[in-house]
């Protein structure tokens, strides 16, 4: 199987888990959207759901593929979320999330879940978050060069403005820029979640701690899941 098909099977059987009367969260990026996808058709077959999207992108597909929508207002309490991730850490299953540029509305979405299932293919898994890549942090843009003063001093050595084609700053859905933050191998995800958290012009990162329930990863050969 190439990476994409890995990717189409994880959603696939992700999709399996929604059921009748569920409200669901629809997370954002390639392996997400497959997910969406997968649902769609299910949705097309008779299959009564409400999907919330993490983002503008997934508000988009979802809609054309005629699955009812609502927002996390509308619903602040759902009963399964579906996302992809950057990284998975073995054994903890906390996430590196964003590169996608979703990760506050993703992050708000997985916290009213009761069940958050991150779907990926076999590049993702890590044993320690920080191998692959950087963290996303999503910044306030008054006073943002500031705050990535404040980014270094919390141990952040190589900082990279989040860009857009032109070379402007990559703009989120909330009006937010994005810093790409490397802060080598993270080994205490508490501390470096706290200090991140403690900035003021930081609205939110990248790091999901103790929020996953179940991990399907899509190989070559087989798909595992890993649950908590
Ligand atoms: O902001 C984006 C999200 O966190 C994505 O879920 C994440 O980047 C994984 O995306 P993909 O499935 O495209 O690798």
């Amino acid at each position: 199987m190439t990476v994409a098909e890995c990717k189409a099977a994880a959603g696939k059987r992700a999709a399996s888990f929604v059921e009748s009367g569920m409200i669901v969260g629809l997370g954002t990026g390639s392996t997400a959207a497959y997910f969406v996808q997968s649902l769609g058709e299910r949705v097309a077959q008779g299959l009564k759901i409400i999907g919330v999207p993490t983002s503008e992108a997934t508000r988009a597909l979802a809609s054309s593929l005629s699955i009812p929508l609502g927002s996390l207002d509308d619903y602040p309490q759902l009963d399964i979320v579906i996302d992809g991730a950057d990284e998975v850490e073995r054994g903890t299953l906390n996430l590196i999330k964003g590169l996608g540029g979703a990760l506050l509305r993703e992050k708000l979405v997985a916290q009213a879940a009761k069940r958050f299932v991150v779907i990926v293919d076999a590049t993702k898994p890590v044993e320690c978050l920080g191998e692959r890549v950087p963290v996303p942090v999503e910044v306030v843009p008054f006073g943002s060069k500031s705050t990535v003063l404040r980014l270094r001093d919390a141990g952040a050595f190589d900082i990279t403005p989040r860009l857009t084609s032109s070379g402007d700053h990559f703009i989120t859905d909330n009006g937010n820029f994005i810093f790409d933050c490397n802060f080598g191998l993270i080994r205490d995800v508490k501390t470096l979640s706290s200090c991140l958290d403690a900035i003021v012009g930081v609205v939110e990162h990248g790091i999901f701690a103790h929020m996953t329930s179940d991990v399907i990863i899509a190989t070559e050969k087989e798909i595992v899941q890993w649950s908590e």
